[in-house]
Order: C-alpha cells, then sequence, then structure tokens
C-alpha cells in the first residue's frame, strides 16, 4: 500500500496513514502531468496541495489509484468529474485554514491603510518619512466583501470587531453575520467600499470575473486584496488603476501561474510596485492549519481505503458506515440506475447472507452503498455484483 504525499504536507499526513500500513513517499513541491503521472505508477492515495494538477489523462493513466486528497481548501486543480466517472473519491479540508487566511487579510487591510509597504521600504532604503498623508484607522471604513463563504463570514465577524462596516456580494443566498449588509449587486459594493476583498471559489465560470470594469467601478483610492485563486482577477488592468492612483493599495496571495517549486522564479506585472502586498500563496500556511489538515484529510483517506468511508467525499456520494467489523462489510459504487438495492439485497439473500446495517446514498450519476452483514460475505455475492452492468467497484473490508 503506496502514498505519495506531495508539496511539503504536514508530517501528522504521514503518521497516519503509516499507522495504517501504507509506506509514504512525502515530497516537497508539485509535479508537472508527466511527473505525475510516473510518480502515482503503483500508488493507491496521492495528496496535493493547491499547486498540483490531477487531470484526466493523469487520472486515465494512474489505474492503482483509490482516492485524492487535497490537503487544503480548493479543489479546483482536481477533474472532479472524471475522478468522479473512475469511482475515485477526492477529499479536501473545507474549514482548517480558513482562520489564518482572515488573519492575513486582516493584517493587509490594516498594513495598505497604514501604508506600511511604502514605510518599511523607505526606512530600509535610509529614508526617514515621518508623515500622517494617506494613511487611516480602519474603524469606520467600509469592507466589501466579494464570496460570502466560510472564509468570507469569518472575516465579516473579525472585521466587525474591529469596527470596520461590512457589505458582501455573494451570487448564492448567504444570510449575513453580525452587522454586516448583504448587498444586491457587485456594481453597488464596489461602488460603497473602502476596500474590496475576493473570497470566491476557483470554479470555471470565476476565470476573468473581476477586470477593467470591476476595477474601474471601485471607489477612488480604495484598496484590493485577492487570496482566493489568481485566475479570477486581471492583473494587468490592477496594475494600470494602481499606476494611475485610482487604487491606493493591493495585497495578493494568488497567481494565475504559480511556480512549482521553492526558490523557482516569480514573474507577475504586480512586481516592483511598492503599494503592493504580494506573498507566495501563504494564506493557509500557519503551522496550526496545515497540521489540522494534515491529520484530517489524512485520516479521511485512511478511512476510505480501509473502511469504505466516503464522507465528506467532494465528488462522490458520501456514506459514513457504522465501525468496520473485517470480513463482512461490502462497499459497491455504481451508476445511478433503478434496481441496484433490490438486487444488492436479493443477492445477499440467496447466498443466505443477512444484512444487519445498510447505507445508500446518490450525488447525480453515481449511487454508493455500503451493506455489512452478520455473516462473513458470501463470495458468491460480491462475484455477481462486481459483474453487473452497474457497478464501476465492488470492494469488500
Ligand atoms: N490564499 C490561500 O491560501 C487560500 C486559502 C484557503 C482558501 N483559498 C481560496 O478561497 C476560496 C474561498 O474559500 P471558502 O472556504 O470561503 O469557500 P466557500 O465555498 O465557503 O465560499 C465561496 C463563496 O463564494 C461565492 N461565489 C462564488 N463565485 C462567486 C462570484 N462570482 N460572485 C460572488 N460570489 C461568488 C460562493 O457562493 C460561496 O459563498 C477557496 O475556494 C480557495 O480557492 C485560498
Ligand atoms: O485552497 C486552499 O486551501 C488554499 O489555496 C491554500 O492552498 P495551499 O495548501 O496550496 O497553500
Amino acid at each position: 500500500m503506496k502514498a505519495l504525499l506531495l508539496e511539503n504536507i504536514h508530517p501528522a499526513a504521514v503518521e497516519i496513514l503509516e499507522g495504517r500500513g501504507y509506506q509514504v513517499d512525502l515530497r516537497a513541491g508539485s509535479l508537472s502531468e508527466d511527473e505525475l503521472i510516473e510518480a502515482l505508477d503503483s500508488v493507491s492515495l496521492v495528496g496535493i496541495r493547491s499547486n498540483t494538477n490531477v487531470t484526466e489523462r493523469v487520472l486515465e493513466s494512474a489505474a492503482g489509484l483509490e482516492a485524492i486528497g487535497c490537503f487544503c481548501i480548493g479543489t479546483n486543480q482536481v477533474d472532479l468529474a472524471a475522478a468522479a466517472a473512475r469511482g475515485v473519491p477526492v477529499f479536501n479540508a473545507p474549514y482548517s485554514n480558513t482562520r489564518s487566511v482572515v488573519e492575513l487579510v486582516i493584517a493587509e487591510i490594516i498594513a495598505l491603510a497604514r501604508r506600511l509597504p511604502e514605510k518599511t521600504q523607505r526606512m530600509h532604503d535610509g529614508v526617514w518619512d515621518k508623515s500622517a498623508k494617506g494613511s487611516h484607522e480602519v474603524r469606520g471604513r467600509t469592507l466589501g466583501i466579494v464570496g460570502y463563504g466560510n472564509i468570507g463570514t469569518q472575516l465579516s465577524t473579525v472585521a466587525e470587531a474591529l469596527g470596520m462596516d461590512v457589505v458582501f456580494y455573494d451570487t448564492a443566498d448567504r444570510p449575513a453575520h453580525g452587522t454586516a449588509r448583504r448587498l444586491r449587486t457587485l456594481k453597488e459594493l464596489l461602488t460603497t467600499s473602502d476596500v474590496v476583498s475576493l473570497h470566491v471559489d476557483g470554479r470555471p465560470g470565476n476565470a476573468g470575473f473581476f477586470g477593467a470594469e470591476e476595477f474601474g467601478a471601485m471607489k477612488s483610492r480604495s484598496m484590493f486584496i485577492n487570496a482566493s485563486r489568481g485566475m479570477v482577477v486581471d492583473y494587468d488592468s490592477l496594475r494600470d488603476h494602481l499606476l494611475s492612483g485610482h487604487i491606493a493599495g493591493a495585497a495578493i496571495d494568488v497567481f494565475p501561474a504559480e511556480p512549482k517549486a521553492q526558490g523557482d522564479p516569480f514573474e507577475s506585472a504586480l512586481r516592483g510596485l511598492d503599494n503592493v502586498i504580494l506573498t507566495p500563496h501563504i494564506g493557509g500556511s500557519t503551522q496550526e492549519a496545515q497540521e489540522e489538515i494534515g491529520w484530517f484529510v489524512a485520516e479521511k483517506l485512511a478511512r476510505f481505503a480501509l473502511e469504505g468511508s466516503t464522507a465528506l467525499s467532494v465528488n462522490v456520494p458520501a456514506v459514513l458506515p457504522q465501525p468496520l467489523t473485517p470480513g463482512h462489510r461490502l462497499g459497491l459504487l455504481h451508476h445511478n440506475v433503478p434496481g441496484v438495492l433490490a438486487e444488492l439485497n436479493a443477492a445477499f439473500a440467496a447466498a443466505g447472507d443477512n444484512v444487519i446495517d445498510q447505507h445508500l446514498s446518490t450525488k447525480d450519476q453515481l449511487g454508493y452503498v455500503v451493506a455489512d452483514t452478520s455473516d462473513p460475505l458470501s463470495a458468491a455475492a460480491v462475484e455477481q455484483l462486481r459483474g453487473a452492468e452497474y457497478c464501476i467497484w465492488a470492494r469488500t473490508w
């Protein structure tokens, strides 16, 4: 049983997987498509972060791959549909680094409002420039949050505690937290906010979502923050608005193309601007978040591989079975067609197996059933189900 963990995943994950009998290959950087195909040979579990793309071609060639762990929030780097079609569940850590992102953004709001990037640069250049010009308190200023999900809502609460007025815009219905106000249009948010912070997800439809029109609509001398995904924003347009002085400052953590390994060169239209904070995608990179993510996702991978649990999977039906009695459990991932459960129960009945616990969950075109029997599973029943047209895989534990 081999597991491959890329992108500096926390050792907590290694401890969990090794403790469950896996031989773990832990690597620092991410891999290209071809490198990943080669590295996945005879690997059953793979762990990645935001910088490794698991494409349909990778999945096609990784015959032994059982599950994928995204040791982060975003799962846009994985072809989720292609993985689901091959019966490969994908897991992530939806909440573990939320707080870390919020704290970074709060720090950036204050740093930009006090012009810290320019001030510290001047001091390092040997220039004493004591002045209040262009520096503001954040108390009483309006923060506009675009994308009011797990991160957006927590940012809302913390910013409110600092005395900021919070407005938000989300394409989904999201209740307001505290005294935050929901705005009906993005335009309204842009024309109202002193700081605009993006927290949308990385769905393909969000590519290029924020560009010249949106920057143009922002208030004069407002500030812009993006810690969501790089492809969401047109950074050439942001540069134009920073150079014209229309946007007073920006903090950017994510980029359309990010270097694959430590020390690789970094290129961006925003380099060299002293009113811009640039960080290397570290929103979720705190010891606390990484350790939590390490055990959380490793646990999900192990519980799937060793017990059949798909709880919290983002692409296959979620089933959380009862504790395992070895030799008594069947897991059947199948195309979602009528009659599967009836056939499964008939096969067990014909073999004289009594089903004592059974869970079925469906999601789009897929169904997943986990059945526990009172006696050890009958091989005949399992083989019959394995041979059925609707079967994607049938595993026993
Ligand atoms: N910089 C980092 O290190 C870092 C760390 C964690 C997460 N992230 C990114 O932040 C994103 C958000 O995280 P989350 O946990 O809050 O996700 P989430 O899914 O809880 O929230 C995303 C919200 O954005 C909304 N949304 C999507 N597209 C939108 C659009 N075009 N306009 C308005 N609203 C839109 C959704 O309806 C949802 O409410 C993640 O998907 C990930 O890409 C980055
Ligand atoms: O999706 C996420 O959680 C963030 O983008 C962090 O990604 P990372 O683990 O690659 O830093």
